[in-house]
């Protein structure tokens, strides 16, 4: 059940320093956005405002409004451990738990989430490993260490295990970074995939990617070190790498600037 995004007047602190000045931005359901910019302009923050892993850092803390659908993200009575499960995040290390077999891995949240019934549990977990296009590569060897697999195929294990509890948004920090061109385009056609699910949000340093798996892509920027970082633009990716309307976004895609 994808769902939309709505940031507006939001802030984001690491104790007394600013990181990210007022962003408003909205995303749609069923799309992937990608967040592009300098290093240190703050994409990855703003990622982790959006389910609440920001303030798991001490001394962090958010100001403005994220709305999930209707549902303010950081209203009164709001549990971030839920929003964490309904915001599912990947990160740019794949991560498997390393003790764990790929079935376990899988299964991990699942079982946080009560599901005790061994039939439904191995349902789900063929069909998360299915949805992560790694189910043909594993399904001999399900009781072997996550650990075992290759970068790419741990980050797709990585995917399964987020989609296992059925998130309504996928969060993405450069999914990529650590993996080789074969892997990458894995993962980017997964993505594609995905999308008919899933709200998602990519943060990526690579261009060409966000251009081939964003229909959404936001610019960030710094105006210099120890200043906050700004949205400076969000258009529909083929605007935004063709003909953008600020001057800033047009010469760092160019590769004048960052
Ligand atoms: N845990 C932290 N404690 C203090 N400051 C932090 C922390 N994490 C990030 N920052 C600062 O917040 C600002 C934004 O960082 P962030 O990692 O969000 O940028 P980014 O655009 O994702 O960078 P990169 O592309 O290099 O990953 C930077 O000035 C960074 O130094």
């Amino acid at each position: 059940m994808a769902k939309r995004i709505d940031v507006s007047g939001m802030s984001a602190y690491y104790g007394g320093f600013k990181a990210i000045d007022d962003i408003s931005l909205t995303v749609e359901p069923r799309t992937v956005t990608a967040f592009i910019g300098p290093s240190g302009c703050g994409k990855s923050t703003v990622l982790r405002t959006l389910n609440r892993m920001h303030e798991v850092i001490p001394g962090a803390r958010v100001e403005g409004k994220v709305l999930l659908d209707d549902v303010d993200l950081y209203g009164q009575g709001i549990d971030p451990v839920a929003v964490r499960r309904t915001v599912g995040m990947v990160f740019q290390r794949p991560n498997p738990f390393p003790t764990m077999s790929i079935y376990e891995n899988v299964a991990a949240g699942l079982r946080l989430n009560g599901l005790k019934h061994k039939g439904d549990m191995d349902d789900l977990v063929e069909h998360s490993l299915r949805g992560a296009n790694l189910w043909e590569e594993v399904k001999d060897r399900l009781r072997k260490p996550g650990a075992g697999l290759s970068g790419g195929q741990q980050q797709r294990l990585c995917i399964a295990r987020a989609i296992a509890v059925s998130p309504d948004v996928l969060l993405m920090d450069e999914p990529c970074s650590a993996l080789d061109p074969i892997s990458t385009l894995a993962i980017e056609d997964l993505i594609a995939q995905l999308k008919a699910e899933y709200t998602i949000v990519i943060v990526t340093h690579n261009m060409q990617q966000a251009a081939r798996v964003s229909d959404r892509t936001a610019f960030f920027n710094i105006a210099g070190t120890g200043q906050p970082g700004k949205l400076i633009e969000i258009d529909d990716t083929a605007r935004i790498f063709a003909n953008p309307s600020q001057r800033a976004t047009e010469d760092y895609i160019t590769g004048r600037f960052g």
